[in-house]
């Protein structure tokens, strides 16, 4: 019988976790369930470091960014008897499910606890939105958002001084990050890790960019692809400008989530916690056209989250 529920965030912070904490917390309430908020993920889990959350213990989060239970990546959990340990902390600890708040990795480890017997249900959260099984994952808006603030300035600089700026942004191996505010800066080129990059081709193209007047260019890599210094370092002789590198890093982690995540986080925490209600066991859950959908933990990294190629091509004709 579910009686007790813990819930943690795990990976990296993401923007609207605090959010989904909280809704997880106020809707297991509400339906009489307890709560047991653990701390730095499955760190926490495995040295048992989990506090008692209340309706009140979750207020005044909801549009902070980062998250109160704080995170961690745990190499300890990746190995056999880490997991084992966790399932004892949350046996000894009568907490009959678990939500998970995190990325693809968190869910990995998810699914472990999941085939050790123990009722999870997984809340994506992560900027890169690299998870199939949700349309978006939890704070992959508010880091776009704040990726594009950043370019915007960048784009007054470039156009003032008729400079190239290489962009770097986060994503990890996936190319989400990078294509979506490729698009809403008007970048000349984004380069993402699911392409093969052309160094003569981009060259080529600011070439004949600069002959027809165009004075400045902007170049959006994904850190999948390579670092900022060495697209710069192999574009030099080769192109007509001096490209100067901003790589913009844990900048896109954090700051309050935008309306988009919050209702998204809001959503997903409290259908988690519905899911658990309801029976389901080892799933997600995610936002696909609109719907809110519970679809199995594996679904996240067993499938394919594609690329829109129509934002491809439309870098392509809006750049010219
Ligand atoms: N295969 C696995 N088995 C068990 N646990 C795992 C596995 N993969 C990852 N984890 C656990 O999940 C934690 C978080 O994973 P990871 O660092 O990949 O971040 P994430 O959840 O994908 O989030 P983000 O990519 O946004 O940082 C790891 O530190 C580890 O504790
Ligand atoms: O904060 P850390 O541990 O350096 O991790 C950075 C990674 O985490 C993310 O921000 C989220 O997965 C990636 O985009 C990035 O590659
Ligand atoms: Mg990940």
């Amino acid at each position: 019988m579910l009686r007790r529920i813990g819930v943690l965030t795990s990976g990296g912070d993401a923007p609207g976790m605090n959010a989904s904490i909280r809704a997880v917390t106020r809707t297991a309430l509400y339906h009489g369930l307890q709560v047991v908020g653990i701390r730095r993920g499955y760190e926490g889990l495995l040295e048992g470091d989990f506090v008692p959350l209340t309706r009140s213990s979750v207020g005044g989060i909801l549009l902070h960014g980062g998250t109160m239970l704080r995170t961690a990546r745990c190499p300890a959990f990746m190995r056999p008897e880490g997991i084992n340990a966790g399932v004892s902390k949350l046996r000894e600890n009568d907490i009959d499910a678990l939500v998970v708040i995190g990325g693809d990795g968190s869910f990995r480890g998810a699914k472990e606890l999941h085939d050790r017997g123990i009722h999870v249900v997984g809340v994506p959260g992560t900027i890169d939105n690299d998870m199939a099984g949700t349309d978006c994952t939890i704070g992959f808006d508010t880091a776009c958002n704040t990726a594009l603030e950043c370019i915007s300035k960048l784009r007054d600089t470039a156009s003032s001084h008729d400079r190239m700026f290489i962009v770097e942004v986060m994503g990890r191996h996936a190319g989400f990050l990078a294509l979506e505010t490729g698009v809403a800066c008007g970048a000349e080129f984004v380069l993402i890790p699911e392409l093969p990059v052309d160094l003569e081709a981009i060259a080529n193209k600011i070439h004949y960019a600069k002959q027809r007047g165009k004075t400045h260019s902007l170049i959006v890599l994904a850190e999948g692809v390579m670092s900022a210094s060495e697209l710069a370092e192999k574009l030099k002789g080769h192109c007509d400008y001096d490209p100067r590198i901003v790589v913009l890093g844990h900048l896109q982690r954090g700051g309050a989530p935008s309306c988009f995540d919050t209702v998204l986080a809001s959503r997903l925490g409290a259908a988690a916690v519905e899911a658990l209600i309801d029976g389901k066991r080892g799933m997600m859950v995610g936002r696909t056209k609109d719907e809110i959908v519970t679809v199995p933990l594996e679904t996240a990294w067993t499938q394919h989250h594609p690329l829109d190629s129509d934002m491809l091509r439309l870098v392509e004709t809006l750049s010219i």
